[in-house]
């Protein structure tokens, strides 16, 4: 019998995109703080802060595969994470606008038995529209940016700021799936 999974997020957005896959699996958010490591670059930021959720959940487990994840996005060096408040989505969306950035998604696999456990990222990359301040503050208006990283979530009406993406489309909306099938048949776990 393959491992049972553990998705250690509170994203809802994470749950919907392994349901989407058929994987049998439960949810245990981390309560781990998201700090960010400064000193790192951004991909192993990501991979930092996956890999401190999957082992936070680790501990309270005998058995399973925990998967943690992290998404940040990235631009002029800097690092875009969910906004505090309005002023600072609309700081994010009119640094976003126009130019393209960087989307990292961390993962983290652990394998709460062996404690063995697979590390790795993917990177996409987002080209904005130029936003007009009217449409910034009605996007604003729509409540999305609050929860997710870079003030944005491209699955919903943040889909109409977004020209064009280079790479996962399932890497921006918080879980890279391609890259999640091949890390998890390192552990047995064949999907297709
Ligand atoms: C860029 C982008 C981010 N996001 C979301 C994905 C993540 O849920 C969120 C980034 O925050 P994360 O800290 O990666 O995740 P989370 O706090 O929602 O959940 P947990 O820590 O419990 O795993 O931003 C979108 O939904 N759409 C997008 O287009």
């Amino acid at each position: 019998m393959s491992k049972k999974i553990i998705l250690a997020s509170a994203s809802p957005r994470r749950k919907h995109l392994l349901l989407q896959l058929g994987l049998d699996f439960t949810v245990d958010p981390s309560g781990s703080e998201e700090s960010i490591h400064l000193h790192l670059p951004p991909n192993l930021i990501a991979v930092t802060l996956a890999e401190n959720k999957a082992k936070d959940v680790a501990r309270r487990h005998k058995d399973g595969l925990i998967l943690g994840a992290d998404t940040i996005v990235v631009i002029d060096g800097l690092i875009l994470g969910k906004p505090r408040d309005k002023e600072q989505a609309m700081e994010m969306l009119s640094r976003l606008s126009g130019r393209w950035h960087s989307v990292y998604t961390g993962i983290a696999l652990i394998d709460a038995k062996t404690g063995g456990q697979i590390k790795d990222y993917e990177e996409s990359k987002v080209k904005f529209k130029n936003l007009s301040q009217r449409e910034i503050e009605n996007y604003i208006n729509t409540g999305e940016p609050l929860d997710k990283a870079g003030a944005y979530g491209i699955q919903g009406k943040g889909s109409l700021l977004v020209e064009k993406i280079e790479g996962c489309y399932y890497n921006i909306v918080g879980l890279p799936l391609f890259k999640l099938n091949t890390l998890l048949a390192e552990f047995g776990i064949e999907i297709l």
